[in-house]
Parts: C-alpha cells; sequence; structure tokens
C-alpha cells in the first residue's frame, strides 16, 4: 500500500538533459542549476541506498548527490539545496547544527535535534504513548516499559514494582548505530534480568502470531517519507505461551529477524499474509508523529496484538532506515527531494 503525493514536473530542456517530461529545474540563481543534494552517510548507508538505479533515475529528474567531505569545512562546500545526513559521531551534530543555522536556504534532512530523539528508546516511544490514539479504525498504544539506567541488581525489585507482564524484551536504552545497539533479550524471569548490563529498556512482550499458516508473528514496517506512507511485511518473533513462561527461566538473547533481509522481495511477504493496519489509523499516526518528532525520514515497527483485529502497539522508531529494501523507494525518494525544493521555491516572495 503507498500513498503518494503527485508532484507536476516541468521540462529539462536549459540543462541538456534528455528532454524527459520528468526532468525538473530548480534555481537558487535562476534557472538551469541543478537540485544539488549533499550527503554525508556511512559506507553501509550509502551502499544500500545510493544504489546505482536510484542515482540514474535521479540524474534523469535533474537531481546530483555530492558527497560531504568530512575533512573539509562544510562551509567552504556546495552550495547545496538538500543536505541529507546520517552520521553518529558527537562531532557531526555540532558540524551540521551550525551548518543549519548559517544557511537557513539549505533543507536539513533532518534537524539533529530531533534525530537524537529517536537515539533513545525511551524518548522515541514518547510521543506515541502520549498521543494514546484511539479510533474507530483501531487503537495504537506502546508496550508497558521501563528504564534502567544503572545497577541491574535493582532490576528484580522495579521490574516487581511496576507490576510489568512477563516475559519482557530487554533492549539498549541507546540507539547508536552499533550492532552493540540492536542486542535484545527475552527474559522468562526477573531476576535473570540482572545478569545484563544497563543502561536498558523492559519492554513487555506482546504476542503478535497470527493464528495461520506460518511460526512467528509478523512485524509492520511503516516507511515514511515526507508525505508518503509505504507499508510492508516483515517476519517477527513467535509467541510466549504461558506453558512455555512457566517451564523456562533465563534471558535469551534472539536475532534481528525483522531487518535481515537484502531487498524488498527478500524482507516483503504474500499480501495475503496478516491484513495491512487500516489507512486511515496510519495516517492519523504519521500525520501526529511528522509533526511532533519534527522528522521526514523515519520507520515505524508495529506489531498487532493476537487476538485483536485492531489493537496495535508500536515498538520502535527508526531514523533514516532502510529505505533501499522499501518497494520503489527510487521513486518515492526522488519525488521527495523534488516536492521539497518547489515548495521552498513556491514559498519564495514573488519579487
Ligand atoms: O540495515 P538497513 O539498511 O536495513 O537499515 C537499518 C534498519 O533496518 P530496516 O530498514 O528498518 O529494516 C534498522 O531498523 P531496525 O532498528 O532494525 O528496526 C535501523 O534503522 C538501522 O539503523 P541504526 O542501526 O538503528 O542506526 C538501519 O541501518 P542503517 O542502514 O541506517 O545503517
Ligand atoms: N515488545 C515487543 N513485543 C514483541 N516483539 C518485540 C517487541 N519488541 C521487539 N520485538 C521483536 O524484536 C524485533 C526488534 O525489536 P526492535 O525494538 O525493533 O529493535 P531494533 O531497533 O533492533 O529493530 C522487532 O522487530 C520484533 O520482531
Ligand atoms: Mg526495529
Ligand atoms: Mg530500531
Amino acid at each position: 500500500m503507498r500513498l503518494n503525493g503527485e508532484i507536476p514536473v516541468g521540462r529539462g530542456e536549459e540543462d541538456g538533459m534528455d528532454g524527459e517530461m520528468n526532468s525538473l529545474n530548480y534555481s537558487i540563481g535562476g534557472v538551469g542549476q541543478k537540485l544539488t543534494v549533499g550527503y554525508a552517510l556511512t559506507s553501509k548507508k550509502k551502499r544500500s541506498f545510493l544504489q546505482p538505479k536510484f542515482l540514474s533515475l535521479a540524474r534523469s529528474k535533474g537531481i546530483c548527490f555530492i558527497a560531504i567531505d568530512l575533512n573539509r569545512p562544510l562551509a567552504d562546500q556546495g552550495p547545496f539545496d538538500i543536505v541529507l545526513h546520517k552520521l553518529l559521531r558527537k562531532e557531526w551534530w555540532d558540524i551540521i547544527e551550525d551548518y543549519r543555522q548559517k544557511h537557513p536556504e539549505v533543507t536539513v534532512l533532518d534537524p539533529p535535534n530531533a534525530i537524537q530523539h529517536l537515539n533513545n528508546r525511551q524518548s522515541m516511544l514518547q510521543d506515541v504513548a502520549d498521543l494514546n490514539l484511539s479510533d474507530y479504525h483501531g487503537k495504537v498504544g506502546v508496550p508497558r516499559q521501563l528504564v534502567v539506567k544503572k545497577d541491574p541488581s535493582s532490576i528484580p525489585y522495579e521490574v516487581t514494582k511496576a507490576g510489568l507482564k512477563l516475559p519482557l524484551v530487554a533492549k539498549p536504552l541507546l540507539v547508536d548505530g552499533s550492532a552493540k545497539s540492536h542486542e535484545l533479550f527475552l527474559a522468562y524471569d526477573e531476576f535473570s534480568l540482572s545478569e545484563l548490563e544497563p543502561p536498558l529498556v523492559l519492554q513487555e512482550f506482546v504476542n503478535h502470531v497470527l493464528l495461520c499458516l506460518i511460526v512467528g508473528g509478523i512485524l509492520f514496517k511503516i516507511f515514511i517519507v515526507g508525505e508518503t506512507i509505504t507499508v510492508v511485511r516483515r517476519f517477527s518473533l513467535p509467541d510466549v505461551t504461558n506453558h512455555e513462561l512457566a517451564k523456562v527461566d533465563g534471558v535469551f538473547r534472539f536475532p534481528r529477524v525483522s531487518c535481515a533481509a537484502a531487498t524488498a522481495d527478500d524482507a516483503e511477504l504474500d499480501p495475503s499474509i496478516a491484513e495491512l493496519p487500516p489507512r486511515p489509523l496510519l495516517e492519523r499516526l504519521v500525520r501526529e508523529l511528522r509533526l511532533r518528532l519534527g522528522i521526514q525520514l523515519f520507520n515505524i515497527d508495529m506489531i498487532r496484538e493476537i487476538g485483536s483485529r485492531d489493537v496495535f502497539h508500536v515498538i520502535d522508531i527508526n531514523y533514516f532506515p532502510g529505505y533501499g529494501k522499501m518497494p520503489d523507494y527510487e521513486h518515492i525518494f526522488t519525488d521527495f527531494l523534488l516536492s521539497l525544493v518547489q515548495n521552498k521555491y513556491k514559498k519564495r516572495p514573488t519579487t
């Protein structure tokens, strides 16, 4: 399912393009310049996101991508219409924030302080919890959770005091792009949690297996690129039965089941498996989150509560996720970049 905002396109003769209807010129000082996107990304992200077919479609639309040289002052580079970034080193945050203040004419995707809100597994879900979204299409919430900042020996007491229901998913509190920040554990009893290393977030595990053929739950990954919403289904964890809970003790690390696929096809499951969440509910959730988070590039991991048709839980929100696995990301993302500059161009007072 994809919701796409259509944007009109102009001809591209001025810049020598092959006159394709879909090429477009945006100017800073005058007609004829291309749309220039400066990027600061990890090599992993460059490989997964700046795929050749994406770059060639971008070129055909008059968009060019320029790698930002991290060894030179950002102000000496460009000029850029847009800066796209996902780097987690501290010094970069100061550089891009300073640049953003000094260059209001450049669209920075996305503001560093907004992104940092998503680098903490407690603050990332706070807006969803505050939303408490419930209407006639269904309900979206977050699982009950507890943050443990230090002293693992206090965990059993804290869990009991908070009345959290086992099993619990233990997740590193901070998301920093490292493999360690994705090391998750399933805890069948609260005492074994004291083996883990804070800071952690302990989240109630929500059973979400479909009563149908497959072993394991289905997770909905809701990709947001500006105004567009694309939902894909991914494999998730199997249920934890009461029988298993009574029999098993301890904490067990589990693999990254939901993001392992290399391409959208591998990750995309048969559409007949697991009805997608109601579109109006998703639209409301995404509209609210885009406003409250102040970012345009993110995805939401959402699960449907077992036995329910319309009770959903958001368990994770990711900044600038693996769009390379999102169906048709090339057109969605290039249209989004063009719409950003077009909207800015429209807002300019006519001289
Ligand atoms: O590994 P990719 O490319 O699929 O993308 C990762 C995402 O997978 P997804 O697109 O949701 O299936 C992944 O999403 P999950 O946290 O696995 O749900 C993260 O966004 C990850 O970034 P980081 O390690 O949290 O900074 C993303 O890693 P980066 O691409 O940003 O390095
Ligand atoms: N509260 C939960 N209930 C059920 N399954 C969960 C829960 N939290 C995480 N999971 C499972 O673990 C996977 C990874 O958890 P997530 O919070 O998305 O971490 P990451 O940022 O590493 O993707 C999810 O895709 C889902 O399959
Ligand atoms: Mg996730
Ligand atoms: Mg995540």
